[in-house]
């Protein structure tokens, strides 16, 4: 075993979340008054955290102008799409094809392993729970658990410092530039996953250490010692 430390990413790595994502957002668009859209553009939305997402969202675009919310109307939003994505509790989240064998599989190996998302924290264990994934990660790291979120290597780092592992020990996992850049920065091997959500743009692209379409051949690739 060439590397100790896997960090997962979450959403669109290990889970589907869009459904409940979208319905959140949406609920949110309706309670003020709002046009809705469709799952596959709030689909390009996701990856900077709910806030970003509420906010994009709020302009219909993914590009959101400076001064195009004030502060006050972002925090109004964001508190209503916090309240509609706990009552909706991730009743459509769905964990992605031989995810569940596979993260059992690599925590059996030996490998330690943590998830870093840019999901706010207060969401994360209840979803954890829901798979009974609460005991396979040694560290978990939200959007908000530090000042900086991915693509900032921030929280990649505080995981190692808290593991003793350093860097070159750990591989970053994940569907999202945010993933990519955010383990590159932190001078980590990355490996990518193209299912998932990044702006639709091909994992590939960002230039990986490797990238897989399916989460068992990622799991099969690192079992064979490939880095
Ligand atoms: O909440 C998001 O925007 C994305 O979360 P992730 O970092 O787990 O993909
Ligand atoms: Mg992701």
């Amino acid at each position: 075993m060439n590397k100790q430390l896997l960090i997962f990413d979450f959403d669109g790595t290990l889970i589907d979340s869009v459904p409940d994502l979208a319905d959140a957002t949406n609920a949110m668009l309706t309670t003020l008054g709002k046009d809705t859209y469709p799952i596959e553009t709030i689909r390009n939305w996701i990856g900077n955290g709910s806030r970003m997402l509420v906010e994009r969202a709020l302009v219909g675009d993914i590009t959101v102008p400076e001064g195009a919310l004030t502060k006050a109307e972002a925090d109004h939003a964001e508190q209503i799409f916090f309240e509609a994505y706990t009552k909706i509790g991730g009743s459509k989240t769905v964990a992605y094809p031989d995810v569940d064998s596979g993260l059992k599989q690599l925590h059996a190996a030996g490998y330690t392993l943590a998830l870093v998302t840019n999901k706010p924290i207060r969401f994360v264990p209840k979803i954890l729970e829901s798979f009974g994934w609460q005991d396979l990660f040694s560290e978990v790291m939200g959007g908000d658990s530090l000042s900086t979120k991915k693509p900032d290597p921030a929280p990649l780092l505080h995981v190692c410092t808290q593991l003793g592992i350093t860097p070159d020990q750990a591989i970053m996992i994940g569907d999202s530039r945010n993933d990519i850049l955010a383990g590159q920065n932190a001078n980590m091997d990355t490996l990518g996953l193209s299912y998932g959500y990044n702006y639709g743009q091909d994992i590939r692209e960002l230039g990986p250490t490797e990238a897989f379409d399916h989460f068992t051949d990622l799991v099969t690739w690192i079992m064979k010692d490939n880095i």
